[in-house]
Protein backbone atom coordinates (compact mmCIF):
# COMPACT_ATOMS: atom_id res chain seq x y z
CA UNK A 1 0.00 0.00 0.00
CA UNK A 2 2.43 2.73 1.34
CA UNK A 3 7.04 1.77 -0.05
CA UNK A 4 9.31 3.95 1.04
CA UNK A 5 12.10 3.50 -0.37
CA UNK A 6 15.62 4.78 0.22
CA UNK A 7 14.27 8.10 0.96
CA UNK A 8 16.44 10.90 2.02
CA UNK A 9 15.31 14.33 2.90
CA UNK A 10 17.21 17.47 3.32
CA UNK A 11 15.90 21.31 4.15
CA UNK A 12 18.00 23.39 2.76
CA UNK A 13 20.10 25.82 5.33
CA UNK A 14 18.03 28.50 6.93
CA UNK A 15 19.01 32.09 8.69
CA UNK A 16 22.94 30.97 7.96
CA UNK A 17 22.15 27.48 9.88
CA UNK A 18 23.41 24.61 8.06
CA UNK A 19 20.81 22.25 6.22
CA UNK A 20 19.54 19.63 8.02
CA UNK A 21 18.83 15.76 6.86
CA UNK A 22 15.78 14.96 8.48
CA UNK A 23 15.72 11.60 6.66
CA UNK A 24 18.46 9.37 5.72
CA UNK A 25 17.64 6.32 3.41
CA UNK A 26 14.61 5.36 5.25
CA UNK A 27 13.37 2.23 3.45
CA UNK A 28 9.76 0.63 4.56
CA UNK A 29 6.53 -0.69 3.48
CA UNK A 30 3.34 -0.40 4.66
CA UNK A 31 0.63 -3.84 4.00
CA UNK A 32 -2.90 -2.90 2.90
CA UNK A 33 -5.06 -3.21 6.48
CA UNK A 34 -1.95 -2.45 8.68
CA UNK A 35 -1.96 -0.39 11.76
CA UNK A 36 1.40 1.14 11.32
CA UNK A 37 2.77 2.71 14.47
CA UNK A 38 6.29 5.03 13.64
CA UNK A 39 8.01 5.93 17.24
CA UNK A 40 10.40 8.18 17.97
CA UNK A 41 12.21 10.68 19.74
CA UNK A 42 10.87 14.59 18.76
CA UNK A 43 12.99 15.65 15.77
CA UNK A 44 13.51 11.74 14.35
CA UNK A 45 11.46 12.68 11.20
CA UNK A 46 8.68 11.05 12.03
CA UNK A 47 6.45 14.04 11.00
CA UNK A 48 8.13 14.88 7.80
CA UNK A 49 7.50 10.75 6.46
CA UNK A 50 4.29 11.37 6.91
CA UNK A 51 4.50 14.53 4.69
CA UNK A 52 6.40 12.51 2.29
CA UNK A 53 3.31 9.99 2.04
CA UNK A 54 0.83 12.46 1.18
CA UNK A 55 2.81 14.24 -1.21
CA UNK A 56 3.00 17.86 1.10
CA UNK A 57 6.75 17.44 0.49
CA UNK A 58 8.80 15.84 -1.97
CA UNK A 59 12.18 13.67 -1.09
CA UNK A 60 15.36 14.84 -2.19
CA UNK A 61 16.25 11.24 -3.14
CA UNK A 62 14.30 8.09 -3.38
CA UNK A 63 10.99 7.02 -3.52
CA UNK A 64 7.47 6.80 -1.95
CA UNK A 65 5.00 4.85 -3.67
CA UNK A 66 1.10 5.38 -2.98
CA UNK A 67 -0.98 2.55 -3.91
CA UNK A 68 1.08 1.79 -7.02
CA UNK A 69 1.65 5.71 -7.69
CA UNK A 70 5.18 7.56 -7.50
CA UNK A 71 3.60 10.33 -5.24
CA UNK A 72 6.17 12.89 -5.94
CA UNK A 73 6.04 12.17 -9.98
CA UNK A 74 2.47 13.19 -9.87
CA UNK A 75 0.82 16.18 -11.53
CA UNK A 76 -0.73 18.89 -9.72
CA UNK A 77 -4.50 17.55 -10.56
CA UNK A 78 -3.34 13.82 -10.24
CA UNK A 79 -1.83 14.69 -6.21
CA UNK A 80 -5.34 16.16 -5.32
CA UNK A 81 -6.93 13.03 -6.75
CA UNK A 82 -4.76 11.04 -4.57
CA UNK A 83 -4.62 13.27 -1.40
CA UNK A 84 -8.22 12.74 -0.89
CA UNK A 85 -8.03 9.10 -0.66
CA UNK A 86 -5.43 9.92 2.04
CA UNK A 87 -7.09 11.14 5.31
CA UNK A 88 -5.23 12.78 8.23
CA UNK A 89 -6.24 13.90 11.85
CA UNK A 90 -3.25 15.92 14.00
CA UNK A 91 -2.29 16.34 17.21
CA UNK A 92 -4.17 19.85 17.53
CA UNK A 93 -7.24 18.98 16.10
CA UNK A 94 -6.69 22.07 13.35
CA UNK A 95 -10.44 22.60 12.87
CA UNK A 96 -12.03 25.75 11.70
CA UNK A 97 -13.28 27.60 14.73
CA UNK A 98 -15.61 29.28 12.99
CA UNK A 99 -17.64 26.38 11.66
CA UNK A 100 -20.29 24.26 13.53
CA UNK A 101 -18.86 20.56 13.90
CA UNK A 102 -21.01 19.76 10.80
CA UNK A 103 -19.83 22.29 8.38
CA UNK A 104 -16.09 20.79 9.58
CA UNK A 105 -16.73 18.00 8.29
CA UNK A 106 -18.54 18.90 5.44
CA UNK A 107 -15.75 21.30 4.35
CA UNK A 108 -13.60 18.33 2.74
CA UNK A 109 -16.79 17.37 0.56
CA UNK A 110 -17.21 20.93 -0.33
CA UNK A 111 -13.98 20.71 -1.52
CA UNK A 112 -14.58 17.67 -3.63
CA UNK A 113 -17.44 19.24 -5.05
CA UNK A 114 -19.84 16.60 -3.76
CA UNK A 115 -23.80 17.85 -4.22
CA UNK A 116 -24.96 19.53 -1.44
CA UNK A 117 -27.88 16.85 -0.55
CA UNK A 118 -25.17 14.31 -0.84
CA UNK A 119 -22.99 16.18 1.52
CA UNK A 120 -26.07 16.54 4.36
CA UNK A 121 -26.58 12.74 4.67
CA UNK A 122 -22.76 11.82 4.81
CA UNK A 123 -21.98 14.48 7.34
CA UNK A 124 -24.66 12.71 9.47
CA UNK A 125 -23.52 9.19 9.17
CA UNK A 126 -19.83 10.15 10.00
CA UNK A 127 -21.07 12.49 12.82
CA UNK A 128 -23.13 9.18 14.44
CA UNK A 129 -20.12 6.94 13.39
CA UNK A 130 -17.63 8.88 15.69
CA UNK A 131 -20.56 9.58 18.73
CA UNK A 132 -21.39 12.98 17.72
CA UNK A 133 -24.84 13.42 16.33
CA UNK A 134 -25.80 15.34 19.46
CA UNK A 135 -23.19 18.18 18.90
CA UNK A 136 -23.46 18.53 14.96
CA UNK A 137 -24.70 22.24 15.67
CA UNK A 138 -21.88 23.09 18.46
CA UNK A 139 -18.70 25.34 17.67
CA UNK A 140 -15.52 23.50 18.32
CA UNK A 141 -14.84 25.68 21.60
CA UNK A 142 -17.71 24.33 22.88
CA UNK A 143 -16.27 20.46 22.65
CA UNK A 144 -13.70 18.15 24.93
CA UNK A 145 -10.86 16.99 23.41
CA UNK A 146 -11.54 13.81 22.95
CA UNK A 147 -14.83 15.06 21.21
CA UNK A 148 -12.74 17.93 18.80
CA UNK A 149 -10.98 14.48 17.87
CA UNK A 150 -13.81 12.76 16.77
CA UNK A 151 -14.39 15.74 14.74
CA UNK A 152 -11.41 15.36 12.71
CA UNK A 153 -11.37 11.67 12.59
CA UNK A 154 -14.67 12.19 10.88
CA UNK A 155 -13.57 14.60 8.58
CA UNK A 156 -10.60 12.78 7.89
CA UNK A 157 -12.93 9.82 6.58
CA UNK A 158 -15.21 12.02 4.46
CA UNK A 159 -13.56 11.11 1.22
CA UNK A 160 -13.69 7.41 2.37
CA UNK A 161 -9.74 7.43 2.36
CA UNK A 162 -8.14 4.28 2.06
CA UNK A 163 -5.24 5.67 4.13
CA UNK A 164 -5.76 7.22 7.77
CA UNK A 165 -2.39 9.56 8.44
CA UNK A 166 -2.64 10.02 12.40
CA UNK A 167 0.40 12.81 13.44
CA UNK A 168 0.44 12.14 17.47
CA UNK A 169 -3.68 12.01 17.24
CA UNK A 170 -3.90 11.28 21.24
CA UNK A 171 -0.63 13.55 22.63
CA UNK A 172 -3.27 16.06 23.68
CA UNK A 173 -5.54 13.51 25.56
CA UNK A 174 -5.48 12.34 29.26
CA UNK A 175 -4.81 8.30 29.30
CA UNK A 176 -8.59 7.91 29.51
CA UNK A 177 -9.72 9.90 26.46
CA UNK A 178 -6.73 8.51 24.16
CA UNK A 179 -8.24 4.61 24.71
CA UNK A 180 -11.89 5.99 23.71
CA UNK A 181 -10.17 7.82 20.73
CA UNK A 182 -7.83 4.45 20.31
CA UNK A 183 -10.78 1.93 20.41
CA UNK A 184 -12.65 3.95 17.89
CA UNK A 185 -9.85 4.05 15.57
CA UNK A 186 -10.18 0.42 15.91
CA UNK A 187 -13.74 0.14 14.89
CA UNK A 188 -13.01 2.19 12.56
CA UNK A 189 -10.24 0.19 10.86
CA UNK A 190 -12.38 -3.06 11.24
CA UNK A 191 -15.53 -1.22 9.53
CA UNK A 192 -13.85 0.14 6.51
CA UNK A 193 -10.14 -1.88 6.01
CA UNK A 194 -8.37 1.38 6.12
CA UNK A 195 -4.69 1.43 6.79
CA UNK A 196 -3.37 3.43 9.63
CA UNK A 197 -0.19 5.25 9.80
CA UNK A 198 0.10 6.54 13.71
CA UNK A 199 3.53 8.28 14.39
CA UNK A 200 3.46 8.89 18.07
CA UNK A 201 6.35 9.16 20.72
CA UNK A 202 4.59 6.92 23.10
CA UNK A 203 4.69 3.14 22.94
CA UNK A 204 1.20 2.56 25.05
CA UNK A 205 -0.37 4.03 21.97
CA UNK A 206 1.57 1.12 19.94
CA UNK A 207 1.19 -1.88 21.96
CA UNK A 208 -2.84 -0.70 22.16
CA UNK A 209 -3.32 -0.56 18.58
CA UNK A 210 -0.52 -1.46 15.77
CA UNK A 211 0.31 -4.53 14.27
CA UNK A 212 3.32 -3.26 12.87
CA UNK A 213 6.02 -0.83 13.86
CA UNK A 214 9.29 1.05 13.25
CA UNK A 215 11.54 2.90 15.85
CA UNK A 216 12.73 6.17 13.80
CA UNK A 217 15.78 8.06 15.05
CA UNK A 218 18.31 10.47 13.40
CA UNK A 219 16.32 10.24 10.48
CA UNK A 220 16.98 6.64 10.07
CA UNK A 221 14.63 3.58 10.59
CA UNK A 222 16.57 1.40 13.33
CA UNK A 223 14.47 -1.24 14.25
CA UNK A 224 11.02 -2.57 12.04
CA UNK A 225 9.02 -5.14 12.36
CA UNK A 226 5.85 -6.85 13.83
CA UNK A 227 4.82 -4.99 17.22
CA UNK A 228 4.76 -9.11 18.92
CA UNK A 229 8.38 -9.13 17.84
CA UNK A 230 9.77 -6.11 18.69
CA UNK A 231 7.91 -6.48 22.43
CA UNK A 232 9.34 -9.65 22.92
CA UNK A 233 12.33 -9.36 21.43
CA UNK A 234 13.62 -5.41 21.27
CA UNK A 235 17.00 -5.40 19.20
CA UNK A 236 18.22 -1.50 18.58
CA UNK A 237 19.32 -0.03 22.02
CA UNK A 238 16.61 2.48 21.79
CA UNK A 239 13.71 0.32 21.39
CA UNK A 240 14.86 -1.71 24.25
CA UNK A 241 14.90 1.73 26.22
CA UNK A 242 11.12 2.41 24.96
CA UNK A 243 10.03 -0.83 25.57
CA UNK A 244 11.45 -0.54 29.38
CA UNK A 245 10.40 2.74 29.65
CA UNK A 246 6.67 1.40 29.17
CA UNK A 247 7.00 -1.59 31.16
CA UNK A 248 8.44 0.47 33.65
CA UNK A 249 5.68 2.75 33.84
CA UNK A 250 2.84 -0.07 33.55
CA UNK A 251 4.89 -0.90 37.20
CA UNK A 252 5.67 -4.69 35.14
CA UNK A 253 9.14 -3.58 34.74
CA UNK A 254 10.31 -7.88 35.78
CA UNK A 255 8.60 -11.25 34.41
CA UNK A 256 8.19 -12.76 31.15
CA UNK A 257 6.14 -12.34 28.17
CA UNK A 258 4.12 -15.32 27.28
CA UNK A 259 2.19 -16.24 24.69
CA UNK A 260 -1.48 -17.82 25.04
CA UNK A 261 -4.29 -19.04 23.53
CA UNK A 262 -7.92 -17.47 24.35
CA UNK A 263 -8.66 -20.04 26.27
CA UNK A 264 -5.28 -19.84 28.37
CA UNK A 265 -6.37 -16.34 28.43
CA UNK A 266 -9.63 -17.09 30.38
CA UNK A 267 -7.53 -19.18 32.70
CA UNK A 268 -4.64 -16.67 33.39
CA UNK A 269 -7.83 -14.20 34.21
CA UNK A 270 -8.92 -16.57 37.08
CA UNK A 271 -5.51 -17.14 38.22
CA UNK A 272 -4.78 -12.98 38.44
CA UNK A 273 -8.43 -13.16 40.24
CA UNK A 274 -8.01 -15.51 42.31
CA UNK A 275 -3.84 -15.60 43.37
CA UNK A 276 -3.28 -11.67 43.00
CA UNK A 277 -1.32 -12.30 39.77
CA UNK A 278 -0.65 -9.19 37.69
CA UNK A 279 -0.58 -9.56 34.06
CA UNK A 280 -0.59 -7.46 31.01
CA UNK A 281 -1.66 -7.41 27.34
CA UNK A 282 1.16 -6.54 24.74
CA UNK A 283 -0.49 -7.35 21.75
CA UNK A 284 -2.82 -9.11 20.18
CA UNK A 285 -6.84 -9.71 20.15
CA UNK A 286 -9.17 -12.50 21.05
CA UNK A 287 -11.69 -12.17 17.71
CA UNK A 288 -13.36 -15.73 17.81
CA UNK A 289 -10.74 -17.44 15.49
CA UNK A 290 -8.94 -20.57 16.59
CA UNK A 291 -5.61 -19.30 15.94
CA UNK A 292 -6.10 -16.52 17.82
CA UNK A 293 -3.13 -15.86 20.36
CA UNK A 294 -2.38 -13.27 22.82
CA UNK A 295 0.90 -11.64 23.97
CA UNK A 296 1.11 -11.56 28.17
CA UNK A 297 3.52 -10.07 30.56
CA UNK A 298 2.78 -11.97 33.47
CA UNK A 299 4.78 -9.60 36.22
CA UNK A 300 7.20 -11.59 38.71
CA UNK A 301 10.60 -13.86 39.27
CA UNK A 302 10.90 -16.54 36.76
CA UNK A 303 9.80 -19.05 39.84
CA UNK A 304 6.48 -16.90 40.19
CA UNK A 305 6.40 -16.86 35.67
CA UNK A 306 7.05 -20.62 36.10
CA UNK A 307 4.40 -21.55 38.82
CA UNK A 308 1.81 -19.73 36.16
CA UNK A 309 3.09 -22.04 33.22
CA UNK A 310 2.58 -24.90 35.34
CA UNK A 311 -1.22 -23.83 36.54
CA UNK A 312 -2.19 -22.65 32.91
CA UNK A 313 -0.66 -26.48 31.65
CA UNK A 314 -2.26 -28.36 34.37
CA UNK A 315 -5.79 -28.23 33.63
CA UNK A 316 -8.78 -26.20 34.59
CA UNK A 317 -8.19 -23.34 36.69
CA UNK A 318 -9.49 -23.52 40.30
CA UNK A 319 -13.08 -22.53 40.33
N1 LIG B 1 10.38 22.67 7.00
C1 LIG B 1 11.50 22.42 7.63
N2 LIG B 1 12.62 23.16 7.40
C2 LIG B 1 13.78 22.90 8.03
N3 LIG B 1 13.95 21.88 8.91
C3 LIG B 1 12.89 21.10 9.19
C4 LIG B 1 11.61 21.34 8.57
N4 LIG B 1 10.74 20.39 9.04
C5 LIG B 1 11.44 19.63 9.91
N5 LIG B 1 12.71 20.06 10.00
C6 LIG B 1 13.79 19.45 10.81
O1 LIG B 1 13.88 18.09 10.43
C7 LIG B 1 14.13 17.26 11.56
C8 LIG B 1 13.03 16.20 11.69
O2 LIG B 1 11.81 16.87 12.01
P1 LIG B 1 10.40 16.14 12.10
O3 LIG B 1 9.38 17.20 12.44
O4 LIG B 1 10.17 15.34 10.87
O5 LIG B 1 10.63 15.16 13.33
P2 LIG B 1 9.58 14.50 14.30
O6 LIG B 1 10.14 13.17 14.67
O7 LIG B 1 8.24 14.52 13.69
O8 LIG B 1 9.62 15.44 15.56
P3 LIG B 1 8.44 16.30 16.19
O9 LIG B 1 7.60 15.29 16.91
O10 LIG B 1 9.15 17.24 17.12
O11 LIG B 1 7.75 16.99 15.06
C9 LIG B 1 14.21 18.18 12.76
O12 LIG B 1 15.57 18.50 12.98
C10 LIG B 1 13.47 19.43 12.29
O13 LIG B 1 13.94 20.58 12.93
Amino acid sequence: MIQIEKVSKTYPARDKGPAVTALDGVTLTVDRGDIFGIVGYSGAGKSTLLRLINGLESPTTGKVVVDGKEISNLAERELRKARLKIGMIFQHFHLLWSRTVRENVAFPLEIAGVPKEEIRQRVDELLQRVGLAERAEAYPSQLSGGQKQRVGIARALANQPDILLCDEATSALDPETTASILQLLKEIHREMGITLVLITHEMSVVRQICNKMAVMENGQVVESGTVEAIFSQPKHSLTKKFVQELFAETDDASGEIIELNPSEVVKLGKLAREQGIHFSIISGAITGAQDDRVRVKVVGTAEQVQAVRNQLSGGEAPC
